[in-house]
């Protein structure tokens, strides 16, 4: 079976990307397969600025093909944040439920209206002496007042989609991945996939 690597230490980005690579005919194997001790700095400002350095340095160290997702919730009332904070929004002890219960203080004033916001996602594919190549997706939602759901990761209880009339949460794995920020990013990088990410490795 052909291998993809990710270079993330995110449980819930790995269920996600198992939803969208299995039916591609891929196995996905993550940091924590591979180098588990690998974890490397995001000192970006830009989530295309993080995605590179991790698949950069971890495709430089294991010297093969990999891809690394930069992603995180922009919150329009909250002029963009928690954005490339997103996973240590509340500390660097990357906690969910602690961010989340931040977001929803700074958004208790905040009426429906205008609680708009979007996932955001950008893949780097790496490659010893290959020019990286990144491929973006977005994902837009409405910020609900409490949890919904019990699936997904990070923000996604607090995640309403409006095309869907659920919250993120509430969606199975390929419910996810067929409207989802890393889904459409995955799309856009399958449809120009590089030669190169077919190595059987
Ligand atoms: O860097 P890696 O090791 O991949 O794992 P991470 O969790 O640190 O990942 P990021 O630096 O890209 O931060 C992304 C954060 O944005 C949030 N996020 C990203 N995609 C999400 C999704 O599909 N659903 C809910 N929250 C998401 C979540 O809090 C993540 O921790
Ligand atoms: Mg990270």
């Amino acid at each position: 079976m052909k291998k993809v690597i990710i270079a993330t230490q995110n449980k819930g980005k790995a269920k996600d990307f198992e939803a969208l690579f299995s039916p591609l005919g891929y196995e996905v194997l993550t940091l924590r397969d591979v180098a588990e001790q690998l974890d490397v700095e995001e000192t970006g400002v830009t989530f295309e600025e993080n995605a590179i350095l991790k698949a950069e340095t971890v495709a430089e160290a294991l010297q093969t093909v990999v891809i690394a997702d930069d992603s995180g919730l922009e919150i329009d009332a909250l002029g963009g944040e928690p954005g490339v904070y997103s996973a240590r929004y509340a500390g660097e002890q990357k906690n969910d439920d602690a961010n989340i219960d931040k977001v929803l203080e700074n958004l208790a004033e905040v009426p429906d209206s205008e609680r708009t916001a979007r996932f955001r996602c950008v893949l780097a594919v790496a490659a010893p002496g290959k020019q990286t190549e990144t491929f973006s997706g977005s994902c837009e939602g409405v910020i609900l007042t409490g949890r919904k759901g019990d699936q997904g990761f990070g923000y996604d209880p607090i995640f309403y989609v409006p095309e869907i009339g659920k919250a993120m949460a509430e969606l199975s794995p390929e419910e996810k991945a067929a409207i989802s920020h890393r889904g459409n990013a995955i799309r856009k990088l399958e449809s120009s996939m590089p030669d190169w990410l077919e190595t059987e490795k």
